[in-house]
């Protein structure tokens, strides 16, 4: 169809969900749509011939973009607020006749109150992070001795409490929990709480061949075997001297050095191969171990008797997905740690951090700092963002729309509103059971709730 000129062009506007009004150059209403007498509570009528001038000076809008358009005489956007409470997104723009003097100056605008509402919720909720922020650095001030140990967790109080207790004696400890919960660095802790003179000597028992095993434990004589050191040289278990032994994953060892494990706990002494001298040792030992011994012993792999002596004082540590109260220290510990480190200045974003909270950790501690140290060293950017994420961290629900309100750069207005309303209602609706709980929590009614997920198509 074409351009008709006796259309009516007047009833086509006023069906037009925007405020339109037309002034001339001194700011008189020549024009306004019916939409005007909704916002501003007035019939359209009654603007006409007003200055809107006058108008801003009455309040029924302010400030007036007509009068900013006539001061600058240029194309000028703001948000205005009307008699009745409702915020407006509002442009003007000139119209010039054929000599460039101002001819009209129409302009048109849009509500935006709720978006206004929402962007102070987004403000709101920043705050709160903030406050998370600072209570997490009292927290970290109020920590056990080592700094590197984060132990929010009742369970894992009771873990560093035992420790601190057992420290001071000689009791044997046997540290057991699932890969990288963090059994080493209990070792070193208990060591160092523990005063002893002498140094920690860490051996890991899976990762030394089993023919090498017996020799880097307790040493050799002088020409021992074939290829061996003239002089002698000494076993592990004597670097441990007056300071502690700490035996990783215990569970691995052969059985003939179990044999020989357990006459050196129980006599603190033991033979250096080919040696006919005994040597004696002040050390204290810690095991740790990853595998289930009881089933081992089911097995026949690992023998009873050593288990019993190792388990005098058996401490389980939680795994990470059991202690979730932990994470958001261990994720802003492990970040100042790493940043330090390697000398970069990194921060996480909160939509990051909140994929990392949610996450279940199945590598523990070690899965948590591995990752953390990686994001430091291969992101260029200064903040950490969900995008920079692997895949199996990103929860299904937060797509690569998530929304950092850092990212909101070269965004328009229009587009910022939207990318900010999907965000809040996506989290109220995690959080809300119903829409009118929805439209309490965010202070809408529900009916606007019900239409806004329709619009941005987000399903219950
Ligand atoms: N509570 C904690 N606070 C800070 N860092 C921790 C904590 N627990 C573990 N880590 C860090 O996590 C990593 C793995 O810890 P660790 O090597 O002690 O685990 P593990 O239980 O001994 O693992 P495996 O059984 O595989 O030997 C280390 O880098 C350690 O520093």
């Amino acid at each position: 169809m074409n351009f008709d000129p006796s259309w009516d062009w007047e009833e086509i506007v006023d069906n037009i969900y925007t405020d339109v009004i037309v002034t001339d150059s001194k700011g008189r209403v020549l024009y306004a749509n019916a939409s005007v007498g909704y916002w501003l509570n007035m019939e359209k009528s009654n603007m006409i011939g007003r200055s809107v001038i006058e108008m801003e000076k009455e309040r029924i809008f302010y400030p007036s973009v007509v009068k900013k358009v006539l001061k600058t005489g240029e194309r000028q956007a703001l948000i205005q607020e009307t008699q009745r409470g409702n915020k407006l997104f509002v442009i003007g723009n000139i119209i010039y006749d054929e000599n460039e003097n101002i001819k009209y100056i129409v302009t048109y605008s849009q509500d935006v109150t709720e978006s206004e509402k929402l962007k102070t919720y987004v403000k709101m909720i920043e705050g709160e992070m903030e406050s998370i922020k600072n209570e997490l650095r009292e927290i970290q001030k109020t920590q056990s001795a080592n700094p590197h140990i984060v132990s929010k967790n009742e369970k894992m109080k009771n873990v560093i409490s035992m420790i601190d207790r057992v420290a001071q004696t000689d009791t044997t400890v046997l540290l057991t929990g699932e890969s990288g919960v963090g059994k080493s660095l209990l070792a070193e802790y208990l060591h160092d709480r523990s005063k002893r003179k002498g140094k920690l000597v860490t051996i890991n028992c899976s990762s030394i061949p089993e023919a090498l095993l017996e020799s880097e434990l307790f040493g050799y004589s002088a020409g021992a075997f074939t290829g061996a050191n003239q002089k002698g040289k000494k076993g592990l278990v004597e670097e441990a001297k007056d300071g502690t032994l700490f035996l990783d994953e215990i569970g691995e060892l052969p059985m003939n050095l179990q044999t020989k494990l357990l006459t050196l706990i129980q006599k603190k002494e033991f033979f250096r191969i080919g040696d006919t001298k005994s040597v004696s040792v002040d050390f204290r030992l810690v095991a740790a171990t990853n595998a289930n011994l009881k089933e081992r012993i089911q097995e026949g792999k690992f023998r009873e008797d050593l288990y019993f002596r190792l388990s005098v004082i058996d401490i389980p540590i939680p795994a990470l997905r059991e202690r979730r109260e932990d994470l958001l220290s261990l994720i802003m510990d492990l970040t100042k740690t790493f940043s330090k480190r390697h000398q970069q200045e990194k921060e996480l974003d909160h939509a990051t951090i909140d994929c990392l909270l949610r996450y279940e950790w199945p590598g523990n501690v070690r899965e948590l700092a591995s990752l953390i140290e990686r994001l430091i060293l291969t992101v260029e950017d200064h903040l950490i963002l969900p995008k920079h994420l692997p895949g199996e961290i990103i929860p299904g629900n937060l797509s690569e729309a998530t929304l950092s309100v850092n990212e909101l750069g070269n965004k328009t207005l229009p587009e910022l509103i939207s990318d900010i309303e999907v965000e809040i209602l996506k989290n109220a609706m995690k959080r809300c059971s119903s829409t009118t709980k929805m439209a309490k929590y965010l202070g809408i009614s529900q009916p606007t709730v019900v239409r806004k997920l329709n619009k941005y198509g987000l399903t219950r």
